[in-house]
């Protein structure tokens, strides 16, 4: 466990970082924030002085009577006392709100920063990183009851003034006696720090132990979604899952539980302390006023101020989260910088019309962050522009990896990727993705109309309805979606009302119509991994027909299982290890008698039966 000044450190670090963004949010908001905590905490010490002295003056008025000067003088302090009365209720009213607003806008603040720190980089392995991923759960968490930097910022609103009011009250009592005002000023901060690094350390089991929790919400999840649905009812699998989720949500709560309280020794140490204060200043009070040594007067705002002492709560709720709201704070800002700090600034420029000699992976090598296998060491694919390329060889050989690669998802550790010559590594990854037109294996189902899940290919487009058309006709979904009850308009969704959902088959057409579009917009470089793994034989093979007429003269990588695909490419490449292993057409392939032989006719045998 951190030891107790780290925390406090941490603590402190937290605060800071809330205090230097409010400004950020809004400077004249702040300094009012920061003039009315000194007003809400002078306002109610000026009442109690103003009471303290007509506690006093009343005797002296009264034996005078109406009219006399100490009557005019007890009347000056009435008036003096109500005055700071209003008024302080009045700035605390404006305080309160103005912190409300401004802890409401640092939220949305650090939701802003987070979703673009996460958005920022263009590759997509800091998605796959478990310390971001606990981040991200906070985020997503963020402004619900649980997570709230909001009210951070109200706490402090609460405390500052309630502190200056203390020190206030402890130096009007210095002049009472030094040593007792001193106690006190130095008091209160040792308490409230004592009690800041208690709600720090139970702050941080409550919910910066993220990674734990995030698996406990993934069973919990599996349970409720529809996507697994079918798969848990048919192994039976809830009963299982629910079993699961509770024995690890008890597990984690209990592990909470055990450090989310406050530590007996602290808890003794800070009441003893205020209780000797207070027993002490009571005490000496008593004395001095029955051996006549303080007057009536002064002895009531040496009262007045002993009570005033205790408006500072350094142990309730809004003390706690000073430190317990101050917490992720940090963390987002962190991400922020973390994620920045990772992107290159695009060095070269690709023309318009690039590729239009080759895209060369030269000694390329990479490993998966936090892999401790590397997929490529060193591979070598030139790739001549216009052709079109097959990838092939078996699970695990490389083949996804090497076009995420080339889509600049992943960076390469080692060699370099090059377009005409030009390292893609330099250029601007949003401008490099505008030549690239991409269908993974695992494309995206947008629940979202069919024109949007066609547009997305190329979102500027998405009014052009003749271009949406053109790219669904050669996949023979035309007719299909003008049954759809809403034609293009149709949401493919049926988690939503007048919503539908298609087969597996049919998603695959919708998708590849999508990576058409793209072409379509202009991309010259076209991906398709295993873009036919769900489409029936007849319909993949008349598929290809159409894609060769559409695709002629594009660079065009297909990665497939399926021989009867992958024949028809210009030339075929069987990745082994990392490596290219054979290279060449199908005929050459076959004359080779190597693998791929062995597997096309391996395939052919078992089709033909
Ligand atoms: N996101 C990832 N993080 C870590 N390792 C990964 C990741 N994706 C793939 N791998 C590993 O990288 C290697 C290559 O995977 P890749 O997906 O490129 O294979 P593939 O040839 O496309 O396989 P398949 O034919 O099964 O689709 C495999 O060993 C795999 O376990």
């Amino acid at each position: 466990m951190t030891p107790p000044k780290a925390q406090r450190f941490e603590a402190a670090r937290a605060v800071l970082a809330v205090v230097a963004l409010l400004p950020r949010i809004s400077r004249p908001r702040t300094a009012l924030l920061a003039a009315t905590s000194v007003l809400t905490a002078a306002f109610p010490l000026a009442t109690g002085i103003a009471t303290g002295l007509l506690i006093g003056a009343v005797p002296g008025a009264a034996d005078a009577g109406p009219g006399s000067p100490q009557a005019r003088d007890a009347y000056l302090l009435l008036a003096a006392g109500v005055a700071a009365l209003l008024l302080g209720r009045l700035v605390d009213n404006v305080h309160r709100a103005n912190a409300r607003n401004l802890g409401r806008d640092l939220e949305l603040l650090l939701q802003d920063r987070l979703v673009a720190a996460v958005a920022r980089p263009t590759g997509i392995a800091h998605l796959e990183d478990d310390d971001v991923l606990a981040l991200l759960r906070i985020a997503r968490q963020l402004g619900t009851d649980f997570i709230r930097p909001e009210r951070a910022v109200q706490g402090l609103a609460g405390i500052v003034p309630e502190f200056l009011a203390a020190a206030g009250a402890a130096i009007v009592l210095s002049f009472f006696n030094i040593w007792l005002g001193l106690a006190w000023l130095v008091a209160w901060p040792a308490v409230f720090l004592a009690m800041q690094a208690e709600y720090t350390r139970v702050g941080k089991t409550a919910y910066l132990r993220s990674t734990e929790m995030r698996e406990t919400e993934y069973v919990r999840d599996l349970a409720i979604t529809a996507g697994p649905a079918k798969e848990i009812r048919v192994w039976g699998l809830m009963g299982w899952l629910l079993d699961r989720y509770d024995r690890t949500w008890a597990e984690r709560m209990a592990q909470s539980d055990r450090f989310q309280r406050i530590r007996v020794r602290t808890a003794v140490a800070v009441i003893g302390t205020l209780l000797a204060l207070t027993a002490a200043t009571t005490l000496a009070l008593a004395q001095a006023g029955l051996a006549g040594m303080v007057g009536f007067g002064a002895l009531a705002v040496y009262i007045v101020a002993l009570q005033g002492m205790f408006s500072f709560s350094a142990f309730d709720d809004q003390a706690a989260f000073v430190s317990f709201g101050s917490l992720p704070v940090p963390k987002v800002l962190a991400l922020d910088a973390q994620l920045t700090a990772g992107e290159r600034a695009a060095t070269a420029e690709l023309p318009a019309e690039a590729p239009v000699r080759a895209v060369r992976f030269e000694g390329v090598a990479f490993a998966y962050p936090g892999a401790d296998r590397p997929v490529f060491a060193g591979l070598d694919l030139d790739i001549e522009a216009g052709t079109s390329l097959a990838i092939v060889g078996h699970n695990g050989a490389g083949k996804t990896s090497l076009v995420k690669l080339l889509a600049g998802l992943y960076e390469p550790t080692g060699g370099k990727i090059t377009v005409d010559g030009t390292d893609i590594a330099g250029v601007d990854p949003a401008a490099w993705r505008t030549r690239l037109s991409a269908l993974f294996q695992d494309f995206t189902r947008y629940q979202l109309t069919v024109r949007d899940n066609i547009a997305l290919g190329a979102p500027h487009l998405a009014a052009d309805t003749d271009r949406i058309w053109k790219a669904c006709e050669p996949m023979g979904i035309r007719a299909l979606i003008e049954s759809l009850p809403d034609g293009l308009e149709t949401l493919l969704s049926s988690e939503y009302e007048g919503g539908t959902d298609l087969s597996g088959g049919q998603w695959q057409r919708i998708a590849l119509a999508r990576a058409l579009f793209a072409v379509q917009a202009g991309a010259k470089i076209l991906i398709l991994d295993e873009p036919a793994a769900a489409l029936d034989v007849r319909a993949e093979a008349e598929l290809y027909e159409q894609f060769l007429d559409i695709t002629a003269g594009l660079t065009t990588i297909v990665i497939s299982h399926r021989f009867s695909t992958v024949r028809r490419a210009d030339r075929i490449v069987v990745l082994d290890g990392g490596r290219v292993v054979e290279d060449g057409s199908h005929d050459r392939l076959m004359a080779l008698g190597g693998r791929y032989a062995e597997a096309f006719s391996l395939q052919a045998a078992r089709l033909a039966r």
